[in-house]
């Protein structure tokens, strides 16, 4: 009998119940009993759905992220919420979020907790709560929140399977906070896993599922040997352990992983399909394998058919010993396929979110149990809908096939070298030295979501949303004259989200009603799915940059997603590589810059967030992505002329390790997230002599916190230490859409006057660095 099990289901809920429960307790408007009320629910109703399953995860739910659970399960807190009074989740909140000052200690700079630092799990567009360790970090075990969802399981009869983040995985994916070794606190920390391990034993408890993903990275050999450690320090507790890795290949890392003392291992057999057949030669006997054999990054139906193929001869070496579960976590994906309503309905046939993927999994056991007989009428729908995808003929379009085979390398040059663009767009642009800009967005407030909402659901006409609209971005651009700034945005009032709102525009896209995924805490994106060949029928944000422009002297910058972007936050089909889909992309954004271009617009920024999180999880793989990745941005931005100013933007980027990549692009200005690292992202740009211009973030928009002056005049001047101030912008981190008016005003009022006192600080241009800017002058 072939177990099925599941790794964790999405918490966030089919209509978001978790983001609305958490913001109106924020907000103040709910009551905490409330809120872990809905919480209990969501876990009692996602179980329901999971409960034909063998064995289900528990503890997977968290109210903000599984990590930081982890760290108050560990007793890991910094030091700053130690010795709080009052519940628990309250302070919980306070790690995740932070807690701004009574405005008088926010002027003295103290007061107020700072929030914990958010990265991306892995290759995921999901952030957790990163923890934090320093030399003297010391563990205390705090079981009950796992031991009461438990005890929730089992009184609904589900087949429970606790599941914690492994102790290497977790220091690893900590950062040390004074420096100190990490790995040093491993002896501190295995006794603590070792006690929770045994508390789980003790309430009956038979497997526990220990996630270490860090396995399908490169692992040097201290890391190597934690592993040993840890796993021989563990093997005496009386559960078995399902060690977990996912997203990626074990590769030289297989003789490790089979040997170590655990009861059983999970695989990724979608991204680490290549490690399976040597794993089956080197599983000592007796070890339980489970094969992730539907995928839990991606929304297209698994073709059970040909799984059954590869599985059945799997399942007559392995027999009881095979387990077979979705790749990773549900987390990734959206809940329910069949809550949308307005979906294409041929492509709605070729998808499966959450639950339907538990359906295929039921599907595949009862086959491997029963034989296919049992499950035929399944099987042939499942393979009539693989066919119908793979021979439709709205995924290939043979124009586009076309213009991608027709891209060449002169496509993505710039027709003269950097410094003489610069000085071209100086004259253009006349801007002052240090000019201030933001990123694109300002405040997505309630009111544009209701006006977009009743668009949608057809309450108001096209005419009307575009008034609506239309007057946000001209309080917009009043509110940044009224700054000062030098370089104006339209302020993205008209999008839903930076990649979603250009896949309803793109042919070869379609959009969900409900595909909610979450991104961190509260905040969800809804990936748009990408499944045939990509076009550009008409320009998508021509209109409102022109618009926004009619109302102003200043330069408006045009705003656009770059393809690298687009890519790695939506859905991708499957059917091709990667690096087709991105070109086919990068044409049809690049023909959006032409047409900027075109209409008169200045300088046009294409963000590319996504860029770094789009690295294969393995170095030696990294340079065939960086290649086509920044062939893709090149194709995108580099078509226009020597006046026209390209910008791009990266947030959440450590740059060190693709410095050259990042230069390659080639573009003239280039804003990246630096205030909460104290400006030491920049010494990448520094160390390789980085040509171009550079706005390194002033202020970390994630926080409510109003920057002060001062703060952003000397994190500038660390900046001037390491970049010619002639090349340096100043602007905040990021977009600020999850802003409030109310703190952005203030808080760019202070960026303005900061840089007005940097330019009187840099009078003349220093003979140094400049490319050439006969304009450069400050004002
Ligand atoms: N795709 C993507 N990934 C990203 C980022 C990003 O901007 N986009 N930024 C980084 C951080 N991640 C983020 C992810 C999401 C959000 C965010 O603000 N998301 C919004 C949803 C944005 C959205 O799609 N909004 C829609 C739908 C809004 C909505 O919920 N409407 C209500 C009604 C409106 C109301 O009553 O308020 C409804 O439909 O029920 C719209 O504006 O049209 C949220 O969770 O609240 C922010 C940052 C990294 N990854
Ligand atoms: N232009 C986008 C914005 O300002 C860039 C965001 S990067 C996550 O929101
Ligand atoms: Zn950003």
């Amino acid at each position: 009998m072939a177990i099925t099990h599941n790794l964790g289901f999405p918490r966030i809920g089919a209509r978001r119940e978790l983001k609305f429960a958490l913001e109106s307790y924020w907000k103040g408007e709910s009551s905490l009993d409330a809120l872990k009320a809905v919480g209990a629910q969501l876990r009692a109703r996602h179980w329901e759905d999971q409960a034909g399953l063998d064995l289900v995860p528990v503890g997977d739910f968290a109210f903000y992220d599984q990590m930081l659970d982890m760290s108050f399960t560990l007793g890991n807190l910094p030091e700053r919420v130690q010795g709080f009074e009052g519940d628990a989740l309250d302070n919980y909140f306070r790690v995740a979020r932070g807690r701004s000052a009574p405005e008088a200690d926010a002027r003295a700079r103290c007061g107020g907790v700072a929030a914990g630092e958010m990265t991306k799990w892995l290759d995921t567009n999901y952030h957790y709560i990163v923890p934090e360790f320093t030399a003297d970090t010391t563990f205390r075990l705090d079981a009950s929140r796992l031991l009461a969802q438990l005890e929730e399981a089992r009184a609904q009869g589900v087949g429970a399977k606790p599941v914690i983040i492994g102790p290497v995985t977790y220091l690893a994916l900590g950062k040390s906070k004074d420096g100190a070794d990490r790995l040093a606190l491993l002896d501190r920390l295995l006794p603590v896993y070792g006690e929770l391990l045994n508390t789980l034993a003790a309430h009956g408890v038979e497997w526990v599922q220990i996630d270490e993903p860090i396995l399908v990275t490169e692992l040097d050999a201290p890391w190597r040997h934690a592993f040993e450690d840890a796993y021989h320090t563990l093997k005496s507790v009386p559960v078995k352990l399902l060690l977990a890795t996912y997203f990626g290949e074990l590769q030289d890392q297989r003789y490790l992983v089979a040997n170590l003392p655990v009861a059983g291992l999970h695989i990724d057999a979608i991204n680490g399909r290549d490690d399976i057949t040597p794993l089956l030669n080197l599983l000592p006997s007796g070890k339980v394998l489970s094969l992730g054999v539907i995928n839990g990054r991606n929304i297209w139906k698994t073709d059970l058919n040909g799984v059954l193929d590869w599985l059945e001869p799997i399942q007559a070496q392995l027999g009881e010993r095979l387990w077979i579960a979705p790749s990773c976590s549900l987390l990734h994906v959206p809940v329910d396929l069949d809550s949308e309503r307005k979906l294409d309905g041929e492509i709605q046939s070729w998808l499966a979110f959450a639950r339907q993927k538990l359906e295929e999994l039921r599907i595949l056991a009862t086959a491997l149990n029963q034989g296919r007989e049992a499950v035929r009428a399944e099987l042939d729908a499942n393979r009539a809908a693989i066919e119908a995808r793979r021979h439709s003929p709205r995924v290939n379009n043979p124009t586009v096939k076309a213009a991608i085979a027709g891209i060449d390398a002169g496509m993505g040059r710039r027709r003269s070298p950097y410094a003489e663009r610069a000085i071209r767009q100086a004259a253009r642009l006349q801007l002052p030295k240090f000019p201030t800009t933001t990123i694109g967005s300002f405040p997505q407030t309630s009111e544009i979501r209701v006006a977009r909402r009743r668009f949608k659901a057809g309450e108001i006409d096209a005419a009307a949303y575009q008034e609506i609209m239309h007057g946000e971005i001209a309080r917009c651009v009043r509110e940044q004259e009224a700054l000062g700034l030098d370089v104006l945005v339209h302020g993205e009032a008209e999008r839903n989200d930076m990649v979603e709102y250009f896949g309803e525009q793109l042919d070869g896209y379609v959009f969900s009603q409900f595909g909610w995924v979450q991104s961190y805490g509260s905040r969800c994106v809804k990936p748009p799915i990408l499944f045939g060949d990509i076009s550009r029928p008409r320009p998508m944000t021509v209109d409102w940059i022109s618009h926004a422009q009619s109302l102003t002297d200043k330069p408006m910058k045009g705003m656009l997603t770059g393809p690298v972007t687009l890519l790695n936050w939506s859905f991708v089909r499957d059917d091709q590589p990667r690096a087709v889909s991105c070109r086919q992309l990068a044409l049809a954004i690049r023909e959006e810059v032409l047409d900027l271009e075109k209409a008169g617009v200045g300088i046009i920024q294409i963000d590319e967030a996504a860029l770094r999180e789009g690295l294969p999880l393995r170095r030696s793989q990294w340079q065939d992505y960086l290649d086509w990745a920044v062939e893709s941005f090149r194709v995108t931005a580099n078509g226009v002329g020597d006046e026209t100013q390209i910008h791009t933007h990266m947030c959440y980027s450590e740059f060190n390790d693709i410095i050259e990549s990042i230069a390659a692009m080639d573009a003239d200005v280039i804003t990246i997230e630096t205030s909460r690292s104290d400006m030491e992202l920049l010494d990448a740009f520094d160390r390789f002599k980085y040509p171009n211009e550079i706005g390194p973030g002033v202020y970390d928009i994630h926080s409510p916190n109003i920057p002060t002056k001062a703060h952003m005049v000397d994190l500038m001047t660390k900046a001037a230490a390491r970049i010619p101030a002639e090349r340096l912008w100043v602007n905040p981190d990021c977009g600020l859409k999850t802003r409030q008016w109310g703190e952005v005003i203030p808080a760019l009022t202070r960026m303005v006057a900061a840089a007005k006192t940097l330019r009187a600080a840099h009078p003349a241009s220093s003979a140094a660095s400049k490319p050439a800017a006969p304009l450069a002058a400050g004002s």
